[in-house]
């Protein structure tokens, strides 16, 4: 079925950005560069950030075809349609992560704030290594040096919603990705 056009949350208007056919294709690329690069690593961990990043998790570990463990942290950092830029604490996880092979997944990167944290307290636990996955990336405003390895699309400096990703808690459950549209 075709996807809507615009859509309204809360009192908002956002139009039809990204399909979910070319999500979940970019999705399946995405993943075959990660098992290419991952094929002889000892069980690697993909960390989840919740709350945004259920959808992405899911399909992306459809395509992966390691042994690997799944598991999932919550950062929360934006507030309506901009960041606070205070990066709340990480909470959630329980796993050992000393000498693991993390995969940290992410449903956006956008100024950085948020996955420079974590990465941050992870190094603290002696990991293996550190990659950085993400469904979308906007390169014009992330301000950080990490390198993002794995992005299936880089988009414009544009508020999104949907594919879990919300406006004020809502479009989370949205299959197709929308822009705010201009007043
Ligand atoms: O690169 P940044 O500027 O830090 O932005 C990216 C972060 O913002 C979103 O999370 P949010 O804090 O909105 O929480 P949510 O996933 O629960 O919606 C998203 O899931 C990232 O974690
Ligand atoms: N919903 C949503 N959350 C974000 N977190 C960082 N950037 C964005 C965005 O464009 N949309």
């Amino acid at each position: 079925m075709a996807a809507t056009q615009t859509i309204r949350l809360h009192n908002k208007t956002f139009r039809l950005s990204i399909p979910h056919d070319r999500l979940v294709g970019a999705i399946g690329e995405v993943a075959q560069r990660i098992n290419r690069d991952y094929a002889r690593r000892e069980c690697p961990l993909f960390l989840g950030v919740l709350n945004g990043s259920f959808m992405y998790m899911a399909e992306l570990l459809q395509h992966i075809d390691f042994t690997c463990e799944v598991s999932f942290v919550k950062l929360a950092s934006y507030n309506g349609t901009s960041s606070t830029g205070a990066v709340q604490e990480l909470i959630g996880l329980t796993n050992n992560l000393r000498g693991r092979h993390i995969i940290i997944v992410e449903d956006i990167v956008d100024t950085g704030g948020s996955i420079e944290h974590l990465i941050r307290s992870l190094i603290g636990h002696n990991p293996a290594s550190i990659s950085v996955s993400t469904l979308l990336f906007k390169p014009e405003a992330y301000k950080k040096e990490h390198k993002i390895d794995y992005y299936a699309m880089a988009i414009p400096d544009k508020f999104i919603v949907g594919y879990g990703l919300d406006y004020d808690q809502l479009g989370r459950n949205l299959k197709d990705i929308y822009e705010l549209a201009a007043e």
